[in-house]
């Protein structure tokens, strides 16, 4: 299987605070990945990186074999932890405003999400609570046909009974032609959707490998060697 992404030495800095020091990361093709760490460690800084917000220091990062920009573009959605939506659109003109942007994004695709959301496209989006925001980011996501998909905490405000829809839509929507890298705090809500996971402190890859082999070779669930390994 090829790698959609690949990481090699890749550092970040701010000032001088250093944030990601040498890291690398591969990302199979077709694969679910768990990128999971403590507040700080480094998650969202490498997903800015790989959405092509953000320049690494040193190192590199490829997507497809592509430095972030123009090109990958359309391979990536990403969907950040914060909502940069317009307060004073409604659903259906963020919609709007997706598909012009996006030449991958489904309309009929956004629709059937709608209703599995139950997000009613007048609302504005000002109106919106945290956890519908949340779900209607997602959906502007999962209607696009990227072959990369990157969410940032995609459950953090979503209420418990939400977000078992929420992680539904997820595999509904996974094919695999497509790849997705999901942070999370929510370990034990969301472990059973990753094929592999990858656990991040410091900036740095601490442990890597298929989710399914590391529960078995440690004994644990995913949630207990974060718990383990963080202590
Ligand atoms: N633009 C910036 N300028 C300065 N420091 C920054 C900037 N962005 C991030 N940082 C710092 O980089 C470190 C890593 O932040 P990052 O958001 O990548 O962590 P994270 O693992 O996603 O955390 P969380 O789980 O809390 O979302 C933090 O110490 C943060 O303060």
């Amino acid at each position: 299987m090829n790698n959609i992404l690949e990481a090699q030495m890749l550092s970040k800095s701010f000032f001088s605070k250093t944030v990601l020091r040498n890291l690398n990361l591969q990302v199979r093709e077709g694969s679910i990945l768990g990128l999971l760490g403590p507040n700080g460690s480094g998650k969202t800084t490498f997903l800015k990186i790989a959405a092509g917000l953000l320049q690494p220091t040193s190192g590199k990062l490829l997507i497809g074999g592509h430095t972030p920009g123009v090109v990958t573009k359309s391979m990536v959605a990403y969907m950040p932890d914060k909502n940069y939506l317009f307060n004073w659109m409604k659903i259906s003109d963020a919609i709007q405003f997706y598909a012009d942007f996006y030449t991958d994004f489904d309309k009929e695709k956004m629709g059937e999400l709608l209703d599995f959301m139950n997000l009613n496209p007048d609302l504005k989006v000002a109106a919106l609570s945290k956890g519908m925001t949340e779900k209607l980011n997602l959906a502007l996501i999962l209607a696009r046909k990227a072959r990369l998909m990157i969410l940032d905490e995609p459950l953090g405000g979503v209420d418990p009974s939400a977000r078992q829809k929420i992680l539904d839509a997820i595999v509904n929507n996974f094919s695999e032609d497509r790849t997705i890298i999901i942070t999370t705090h929510l370990v034990r809500d969301i472990e059973s959707l990753f094929d592999d996971v990858a656990f991040i402190a410091d900036g740095q890859i601490l442990l890597q490998g298929n989710a399914e082999e590391l529960r078995y070779e440690k004994g644990k669930s995913i949630e207990e060697i974060f718990c383990e390994l963080y202590r």
